[in-house]
């Protein structure tokens, strides 16, 4: 039995229907959290939820299209409507289409910056309020080794995950003073469903070989990752030892 460090604590995980976010959404839970989660697919969810159930969760299904501002700021709100309150959002729900800038599928650009950086905006937008009306709270923004180094081919998918540093960067300087703690996780290559919208095929073997030799992720260890950031007391601060306020923001 994991150590019960989030215990009472409620959180929200978008992307929960593979992959990093299933895998986060069961290690919340594991360590004592309520958990609702969010995506596309019903089904998937409604078997993760089985098993949330089980670690005593008490789970809440949301199903949300979260390209669309409205649903990635409703599912905050009914998370918030169903437990009373939410201190923890990882936003984890993305996907990552690589070709080259010559070929690009601008549509499919266009779907990808609304779901990775406006979706993930909308979500943490609609957390704020009730975040800081509490002075307490967590967001956790997954963006990838992606978001600080950029490959051909990733031009499209480093733009958004680039963003999503940014934005979290901006966000941690803007509600430290509210106690509220952003945190950006930045994975290199993990096993999951994501690979499998690589749009470009001689991309694939590109990524294959970036990633020869290297030490493939597993969704686990990303979770874990996220279960530690979030489960820190509250009187470590760490916004104050990872991005000290100049004297102007003091
Ligand atoms: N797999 C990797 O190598 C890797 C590396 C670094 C960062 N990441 C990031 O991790 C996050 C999770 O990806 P993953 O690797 O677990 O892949 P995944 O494909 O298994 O999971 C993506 C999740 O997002 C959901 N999703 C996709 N479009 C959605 C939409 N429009 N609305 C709601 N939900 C939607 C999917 O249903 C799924 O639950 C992504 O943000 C990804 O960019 C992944």
């Amino acid at each position: 039995m994991s150590q019960q460090r989030l215990k009472d604590r409620i959180a929200l995980v978008t992307g929960a229907s593979s992959g990093i976010g299933e895998a986060t959404a069961l290690e919340l839970a594991r360590q004592g959290a309520k958990v609702a989660i969010v995506a596309r697919r019903r089904e998937r969810l409604e078997a993760l939820s089985r098993q949330l159930e089980s670690l005593g969760a008490e789970p809440l299904v949301l199903v949300a299209d979260l390209s669309d501002e409205h649903q990635a700021q409703r599912v905050v709100k009914d998370t918030e409507a169903h437990y009373g309150r939410l201190d923890i959002l990882v936003n984890n729900a993305g996907v990552m289409y690589l070709e080259p800038v010559a070929e690009a599928d601008l549509g499919r650009w266009r779907r990808m910056l609304e779901l990775n950086v406006l979706g993930l905006i909308a979500s943490t937008q609609a957390a704020l309020a009730g975040m800081r009306a509490r002075r307490d709270g967590h967001i956790v923004n997954v963006s990838s080794v992606a978001g600080r180094f950029a490959n051909p081919n990733g031009g499209g998918y480093s733009a958004t995950k680039f963003g999503v540093v940014a934005f979290s960067e901006a966000l941690r300087r803007e509600v430290y003073k509210d106690n509220i703690r952003v945190t950006v996780i930045e994975p290199g290559m993990v096993a999951t469903e994501l690979r499998e919208h690589i749009a470009h095929a001689p991309t694939r073997e590109m990524v294959e070989g970036w990633t020869t030799g290297m030490r493939q992720l597993q969704s686990q260890d990303v979770a874990e990752v996220i279960a530690f950031c979030v489960s820190r007391p509250a009187h470590v601060n760490i916004n104050e030892v990872l991005m000290r306020p100049t004297d102007q923001e003091r």
